[in-house]
């Protein structure tokens, strides 16, 4: 019997925000703010504090100018541990506003449509429009109206699209890995597509080199930085708001709405606003909750940290139905009629029961022999609700020894043990890279060993499961409450 599953991630080619890669940005000569890691008492007390950056002072004083914040506005830039952060000037209580900004310095494909570039990217898919947008404004330097934003942009993130190679060997054996490599693959398949269709034929548009680490970095940005959960936007930068960092101490995500009202003096417009999900003091930090679904290896590829809580730990199965499958045909077509595939990823978290479909999806690839018959086209509407419970001690036993057999070959892969890893973080020390890579590989394990640990459980009461055969002739009343079998016996 071929696999029945095989352990790979899954990867959304079809949105930005699902999917993405690596470097350096030398770009222009704008120079870019680094990255401090700066105590918060130590920063923003006021608007000339000389540890803020030269380049945060003239963002801050860009924004004044342009009316998007005013002596109101609660909050202000500063460096905190997160690199830049927004900081409360005052107490704040929670669900206060805490900006608004209105629509017109909102970077999305509506502003790269109305941009100069516009005409040459209506055919590109959102974020490659917006991707080539930041690029095209960066490049223009002193020119660009977006000059003071483009400067407070970091150069990168500790993403994994961003690790060297020797990075890379820490996450070896794990699905993170092989997410950053299909998203570095695919954004570099997209920037030889928007290269050859769109950059080298409109040189007057585009006439300095962008190269792929040029693309990495806007991709990163965007991946790093839109946000995608507004009413009508799917994807939009909000300079100012993104200066916003994660805490996990925020467990809602409703901070973000558009709204109608005064942007600036004598004009009405959609504003992009932000609540403290919090209640802060006065030198505080503003924190939201970037995104409660996200497993620690997606933090890690579209933002560049984790978080110690399990709860983010995943792992996901990836279970098929060969087409080497004497009984393919009908298979796939139970899976369809149910809503699933050939294919059927099923994200497993730390601590939490399996998905139900699992299982039923398991035993389905997994019958054969005396049960076959069960795949017979009479019982087509009923087969769903039967692979419920177990089938047959066979059929449960095949998938215990499957799915035992796969994790073990996966947990085989990772070069480290859980006892290991542990034993690495206790002994402290370690870079920021290091410590993502060393939580990740061990959240993906721990959760691997959680399926085992199903299984293993599952493969002992063989014996004392019931099953399909079991379960009819009961219906039929013909097997009393201990099992016995009930002898029709003439009167
Ligand atoms: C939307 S930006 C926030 C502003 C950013 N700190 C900056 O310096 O421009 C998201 C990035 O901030 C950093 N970040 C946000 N929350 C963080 C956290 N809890 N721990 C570590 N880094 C964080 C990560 O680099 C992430 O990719």
């Amino acid at each position: 019997m071929a696999p029945l599953f095989t352990i790979n991630p899954s990867i959304s080619s079809s949105s930005i925000l699902k999917t993405p890669t690596k470097t350096h940005f030398p770009l222009s000569k704008t120079h870019h703010f680094k990255k401090k890691s700066l105590s918060l008492n130590s920063v923003l007390s006021t608007q000339t504090d000389q540890k803020i950056p030269q380049t945060v002072q003239k963002f801050w004083q860009w924004l004044k100018d342009e009316g998007v914040v005013s002596a109101k506005t609660p909050v202000k830039p500063g460096v905190v541990p997160e690199g830049l952060g927004l900081v409360a000037t005052r107490d704040v209580s929670r669900n206060d506003v805490v900006l608004e900004v209105p629509k017109k310095f909102w970077i999305n494909p509506d502003a790269v449509a109305a941009s100069e570039i516009g005409s040459v990217c209506s055919g590109l898919k959102p974020w490659l429009s917006v991707a080539l947008f930041l690029l095209w404004e960066k490049f223009k330097g002193e020119e660009s109206k977006w000059r003071y934003y483009m400067d407070v942009l970091p150069e990168s993130t500790n993403s994994t699209i961003y690790w060297s190679e020797e990075e890379l060997v820490e996450i070896q054996g794990t699905q993170l890995l092989s997410t950053t490599l299909g998203v570095k693959e695919y954004v570099q398949s997209e920037f030889l597509k928007v290269e050859e269709e769109i950059i080298l034929p409109n040189k007057k548009l585009f006439p300095f080199p962008i190269t792929l680490d040029d693309f990495f970095w806007a991709f990163g940005i965007l991946r790093s930085r839109a946000f995608s959960r507004l009413r009508n936007q799917n994807l939009v930068i909000i300079p100012f708001a993104d200066l916003i960092n994660h805490s996990a101490k925020v467990t809602t995500e409703d901070h973000a709405q558009e709204v109608r009202g005064a942007a600036g003096l004598f004009s009405w417009d959609y504003l992009f606003q932000l609540r403290s999900p919090l209640s802060l003091k006065a030198g505080e930090q503003v924190f939201i909750q970037y995104d409660l679904n996200k497993s620690n290896a997606d933090m890690a590829l579209d933002y560049g940290f984790i978080e110690s809580n399990p709860d983010r730990d995943a792992f996901t199965l990836t279970l098929e139905i060969s087409e080497s499958d004497e009984f393919y045909a009908d298979k796939l077509d139970i899976a369809e009629l149910n809503g699933v595939g050939e294919t059927a990823y099923f994200d497993i978290k730390y601590g939490q029961p399996l998905p139900t479909a699992m299982l039923l999806y398991l035993r389905l690839v997994a019958l054969g022999g005396s049960d076959a018959f069960l795949l017979e086209s009479i019982f087509r509407n009923k087969i769903w609700s039967f692979l419920e419970l177990p089938i047959s001690r066979a059929n449960e036993g095949l998938i215990c020894q499957v799915v035992r057999t796969a994790c073990k070959s996966a947990l085989s892969s990772y070069h480290t043990t859980i006892e290991e890893d542990e034993k690495l973080k206790e002994e402290g020390n370690l870079s920021a890279r290091l410590e993502m890579a060393i939580g990740v590989r061990m959240g993906e394990k721990r959760v691997l060993q959680q399926i085992d640990d199903i299984f293993k459980e599952r493969e002992s009461e063989l014996d004392l499961l019931e099953y399909y055969q079991e379960r009819r002739l009961k219906d039929l009343g013909l097997v009393g409450e201990q099992g016995d079998i009930i002898f029709w016996e003439p009167k």
